[in-house]
């Protein structure tokens, strides 16, 4: 409900009753006991107004109310799917794989540390503030430190951290979240090397596969190296028809980018603040499917780090 017509209305409900229940988008219910201001009504039950809401949900519903919308209740419920489909699954399996990735190769985890340790005291001393003490025995001055350093994390400082980014592209190019991408052939065609498919035949593009192919990568291509996707320091991106783990062309992924800011959100914190080893003999398999999860999942104990 978008908050313009929710001030009519009330303004309507308002001046009609003693007191009224307002239909909160969802699950939420406000009782309201008697016609008071509305704006006052508005701005203690609704912690946005006059704000709209900018999640991409309330997005789509506020397209829904145009008044040429064609979006239906049912095709709001199939974006809210597609995006857990598309958008969870893939950034939870990606983050397993790369903290496996990290614990398991020392040196990578030393050199994200001193990344994350430098931009916290770079973001500090740009933000002209002072790094809280961290007593690593005591988990509220734990937790204080690690909700500051939370606090530093934005757009612009991610972005800083192009060790991290190599980080979670070496974990993409040998572990992709979509392994393998099968396309239905819907008329007979000829692909561009000359090869003809035919109609209600399949195609499969294998991320997994050419992420490990020596002809694409050198002959180092099945070891972790970040240090690939590096040039002085900076990151430098391969061609989607290379690096095939988000797709390329006019289907590439839409949340791409969106992906790789909450996985180093997410990851900047954990590694950060914590070191993480594997649970004795526990077994890392990984196990094809739609999405490339681990087959036992990951078992791991972790120890706060300062
Ligand atoms: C590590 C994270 C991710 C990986 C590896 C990944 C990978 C992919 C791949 C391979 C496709 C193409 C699927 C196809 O051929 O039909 C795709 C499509 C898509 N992805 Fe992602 N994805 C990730 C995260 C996300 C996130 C976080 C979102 C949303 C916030 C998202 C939204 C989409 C959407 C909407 C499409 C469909 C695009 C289209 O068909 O035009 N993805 N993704």
């Amino acid at each position: 409900m978008n908050y313009d017509r929710m001030h009519d209305w009330l303004v309507k409900y308002l001046s009609e009753s003693k007191s009224v229940v307002v239909p909160m988008p969802f699950t939420t219910y406000t009782y309201i006991a008697d016609p008071v201001n509305v704006e006052h009504v508005l701005k203690t039950n609704f912690a946005n107004y006059p704000k709209m809401k900018h999640d991409i949900l309330s997005r789509f519903i506020e397209l829904s109310e145009e008044p040429d919308s064609n979006l239906t209740d049912k095709s709001l419920r199939d974006v809210v799917l597609n995006f857990v489909i598309a958008g969870r699954d893939t950034t939870a399996t990606t983050l397993t794989w790369a903290i496996y990735m990290i614990m398991s190769h020392a040196h990578v985890a030393d050199k994200l540390y001193g990344e994350l340790k430098a931009l916290e005291e770079d973001q500090a001393r740009e933000e002209k503030i002072s790094l809280l003490p961290l007593d690593l025995n005591d988990p509220e001055s734990f937790n204080r430190r690690v909700a500051q350093f939370a606090g530093l994390l934005n757009y612009d400082s991610l972005g800083k951290l192009y060790y991290m980014h190599a980080v979670i592209t070496e974990t993409l190019r040998l572990y992709p979240a979509v392994p393998q991408d099968p396309k239905g052939i819907l008329e007979d065609d000829v692909l561009p090397d000359g090869t003809k498919v035919k109609a209600g035949g399949m195609v499969t593009y294998v991320p997994y596969s050419m992420g490990r192919m020596e002809y694409n990568w050198g002959p180092d291509a099945a070891s972790f190296k970040p240090e690939r996707w590096l040039k002085e320091g900076y990151f430098q991106n391969a061609s989607p028809f290379k690096f095939t783990a988000f797709q390329a062309g006019p289907r590439i992924c839409l949340g791409k980018d969106s992906a790789y800011l909450q996985m180093k959100m997410a990851l900047a914190i954990l590694c950060r603040f914590f070191k993480f080893s594997l649970v004795p003999n526990h077994p890392v398999n990984y196990r094809m499917m739609t999405i490339l999860s681990m087959e036992h999942g990951l078992k791991l104990t972790i120890a706060r780090q300062s």
